[in-house]
């Protein structure tokens, strides 16, 4: 591994929460990596950290994940506040007044999940998971099947167009139009975002897009877990720590 792949800095205290937008990755940088994607435990101090810094930063931060919006709602139990959310790896947007932008849900999900129900029936530990504007495998409790998952999820994206998102031991389909990137791009070009210092923190491959966009509108990304090549400037080892340096620009204690 090059060596400036494990010299990420911790990232710096934020002394002027006036002056920047943060926007947030949910799986392994809100909450931790959990055997199944429907077994994340929500820390119960979560909701009391965003809805302070909600009031904090005068809503200047977004939650952005391979989730849906009503999926990230839902378990944030943040559905009646306002909180803007971009779901589906930036395919749907929900603004801070509660507005929402969707694509259709594409046909050919139909078709993903039948190719992927038929792999998972061959192979116990295979979880199917039908998301809206796509399909993922998840191979976390079938490890070996990894490469199966990723050559099948290969072909189905061949045949249908969906573009392919590989993530931790898993492998999705998404409708194309649109990544994490653009999402932080589309809330950065409209107060109360606009103008400010973009900040975004995320583990996954998936938030490299948002790393980049918020480097490019002159932020930076904030890489959760062990060292990788990535576009993000600093480093967080954990969940936890995430929560301790979110509670710093909340003003107080995690
Ligand atoms: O963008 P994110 O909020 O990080 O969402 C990315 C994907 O997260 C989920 O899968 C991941 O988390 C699961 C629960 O911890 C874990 O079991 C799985 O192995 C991970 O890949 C979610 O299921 C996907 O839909 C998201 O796209």
């Amino acid at each position: 591994m090059p060596e400036h792949l494990t010299l990420l800095p911790a990232p710096p205290i934020v002394d002027r929460a006036a002056d920047i937008s943060l926007f947030l990755d949910f799986d392994g940088t809100l909450v931790d990596i959990a055997p199944r994607h429907d077994a994340v435990v929500v820390a119960p101090s979560l909701n009391g950290l965003l809805t302070r810094l909600t009031q904090r930063m005068d809503h200047r931060i977004a939650v952005v994940s391979g989730r849906s919006i009503g999926d990230i709602l839902s378990h944030l139990g943040m559905s009646d506040q306002p909180l803007a959310v971009a779901g589906s790896h930036g395919l749907e947007l929900r603004w801070m007044d509660g507005c929402h932008e969707a694509p259709q849900r594409p046909e050919a999900i139909a078709d993903a999940l039948a190719a992927f129900h038929a792999l998972a029936a061959d192979h116990p530990g295979i979880v199917v998971e039908d998301k809206p504007y796509g399909a993922a495998l998840h191979y976390r409790q079938a490890p070996d099947a990894g490469p199966a998952c990723d050559a099948l999820a290969a072909a189905v994206a061949a045949r249908t167009g969906f573009s392919l998102q590989h993530g931790k031991m898993v492998v999705e389909l998404r409708a194309a139009g649109a990544d994490k990137g653009d999402a932080v791009r589309r809330f950065m070009a409209e107060p109360p975002m606009r103008g400010t210092q973009p900040i975004f923190i995320g583990d996954d491959l998936t938030d490299e897009a948002g790393f980049a966009a918020a480097e490019a509108l002159g932020g930076y990304g904030i890489l959760v877990g062990g060292p990788r090549e990535t576009a993000a400037r600093y480093r967080l080892a954990s969940v936890a720590d995430v929560h301790a340096w979110l509670g710093g620009v909340a003003g107080g204690e995690a």
